[in-house]
């Protein structure tokens, strides 16, 4: 690159920054909780970008809470074991030997592998589940969907302590029954009644589309409640969509103030939505 050029780069770079500043302070001391799906997970510099952006709102004082899910992963391993799995309503069917696969993957992998892509980044992460220190305290959602919970009590307490100590909590999707059951909570579901327990400002669905799509395709920048509703009702949201559109209206009933659906693939796409007038995927406010 001729010096010129390079110069150019540079100068556009600390244009960004500068440009930032408002939302920077808009930020400052934000809770921010991020769900990253299993397919926005996608390469290993699709994590490290990820990592590096997590590390950077936390450097900048916000709080970065970050809770995963890992659905293609639980695949690839169920497959191995020769174990059928099956998803009703974008939530997986779970009996006792499928739950023990669940387990491992999110907790002995998915989330390991995260916390380490943050400590490379020079961030201080630590893996949790939701059944450490009491976090996620679960029912069943449905007899049908064996060990699937439904979040009923969320003690948020621990996040809290690790926050203050500037440490990003990375949680694995699962939960604990009264009478000591482990239970498997859909990604979305666990990050919604996570960020309604902290209040968050904002909840980010990281996924693989660019958000939530009408039925021609079109990606929607701005949804309601009663868009929502109707589009589940007539099939256009669907799948795994199903989980995340009610979570996004279940955390802005709880207190949240915005939830966005947006495309995990797109390089720095927190940044992006957080510190820029752009904005990104889909944005459903509290009415
Ligand atoms: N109306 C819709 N707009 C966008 N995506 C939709 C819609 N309805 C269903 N989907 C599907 O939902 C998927 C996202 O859910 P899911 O696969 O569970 O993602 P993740 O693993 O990120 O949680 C998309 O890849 C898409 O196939
Ligand atoms: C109950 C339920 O469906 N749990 C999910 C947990 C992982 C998850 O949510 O992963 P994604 O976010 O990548 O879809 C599952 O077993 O796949």
């Amino acid at each position: 690159m001729r010096k010129q050029d390079m110069n150019r780069d540079w100068i556009a770079t600390a244009q960004t920054l500068s440009q930032a500043l408002p939302y920077l302070q808009r930020y400052a001391d934000a809770t921010v909780v991020i769900k990253l799906g299993g397919h926005a997970m996608g390469s290993d510099e699709g994590m490290q970008i990820f990592a590096r952006d997590v590390t950077l709102m936390r450097q900048i004082g916000v709080n970065p809470i970050v809770v995963h899910g890992g659905g293609p992963m639980i695949n690839d391993m169920l497959k191995r074991l020769d174990i059928k799995s099956e998803f009703v309503n974008g939530k997986r069917v779970t009996d006792a030997a499928t739950m023990q696969v669940v387990e491992m993957v999110l907790s002995g992998s998915v989330n390991s592998d995260i916390v380490q892509s943050i400590s490379e980044q020079g961030g201080r992460a630590v893996g949790l589940s939701g059944k450490d220190s009491n976090l996620i305290l679960c029912e069943a959602e449905d007899p049908a969907l064996g060990l699937v919970g439904k979040p009923v009590k969320v003690d948020p307490r621990i996040l809290r302590d690790l926050t203050e100590k500037d440490i990003i909590p990375v949680i694995a999707p699962l939960g604990m029954g009264v009478n000591g059951e482990t239970f498997n909570i859909n990604g979305d579901t666990a990050a919604g009644a996570i960020a309604a327990a902290l209040q968050a400002d904002r909840l980010l669905l990281l996924t693989d589309v660019a958000g939530v799509k009408n039925a021609e395709g079109e990606v929607l920048t701005e949804l309601t409640a009663s868009q929502i509703n109707e589009m589940i009702a007539d099939g256009t949201i669907a799948g795994g969509m199903i989980p995340k559109v009610q979570t996004a209206l279940d955390a802005l009933a709880g207190g949240t103030r915005a939830a966005v659906i947006l495309d995990g693939r797109v390089p720095n796409a927190c940044l992006l939505e957080l510190f820029t007038p752009h904005g990104a995927g889909s944005i459903i406010r509290r009415g």
